[in-house]
């Protein structure tokens, strides 16, 4: 496994070996064990999927509030994504910070997102499909979000903002700074 640790604290980029040959070829993408070790002691009790057919699709920036706040081990089935996210972790160094990654087929990286971090992506490609593991259940009571496009936070996404697509509820997310602050989280207690 070639593992990254990214420029915000927690955030996790993991490549697993692939063995190939003239078929093609094999990989353990994800092992229990190995990643209780070696990223994060959680465990993880859903896998989502999710496939966006045009290129420029923004789905985010999405997180659930404790206690049911998620872990995410996120990838790129097929075409190509720009993964994103913002540390939300009242406290921390690094609060209001984004970074990116691209994931996609071709490298096989997936990324770690611990709980505390707003999670969204554009599609690069059309017909991009994710898969993702999270440490909860999904609950629309506890679901959050801020708005991709908050200025304060300044993501640099690779398309014009009017040549994106998204949700109607992503449309109406607050930014940031308009978040109750009872939706905090203690960058000193992170909710894995
Ligand atoms: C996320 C989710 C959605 N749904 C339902 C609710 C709704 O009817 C439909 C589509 O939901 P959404 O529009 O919220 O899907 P989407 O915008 O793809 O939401 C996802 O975005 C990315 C960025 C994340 O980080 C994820 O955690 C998740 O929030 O699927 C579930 O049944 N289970 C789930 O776990």
């Amino acid at each position: 496994m070639h593992i990254e640790t990214a420029a915000l604290e927690g955030i996790v980029a993991i490549t697993p070996p692939r063995f190939g040959d003239h078929r093609g070829y094999f990989s353990e993408v994800f092992k229990d064990a190995w990643f209780r070790e070696n990223v994060a002691d959680v465990t993880f009790i859903q896998d989502n999927e999710s496939l966006s057919a045009q290129a420029g699709t923004v789905r985010g920036l999405h997180f659930q509030i404790p206690p049911l706040a998620q872990g995410k081990l996120v990838r790129c089935l097929a075409g190509r994504i720009m993964d994103v996210v913002v540390d939300i972790r009242v406290g921390s160094p690094s609060y209001g910070k984004w970074l990116s990654q691209e994931l996609s087929p071709e490298t096989g990286k997936q990324l770690w997102i611990p709980a505390g971090f707003a999670h969204g992506f554009v599609t690069i490609e059309p017909n991009s499909v994710i898969s993702y593991k999270v440490t909860a259940p999904y609950s629309p009571q506890h679901e959050r979000g801020i708005a991709w496009n908050d200025p304060a936070i300044g993501i640099g996404w690779p398309f014009d903002e009017r040549d994106m697509v998204s949700s109607d509820k992503d449309k109406t997310l607050p930014r940031l700074a308009d978040l109750p602050s009872h939706f905090s989280y203690s960058a000193q207690q992170p909710q894995d």
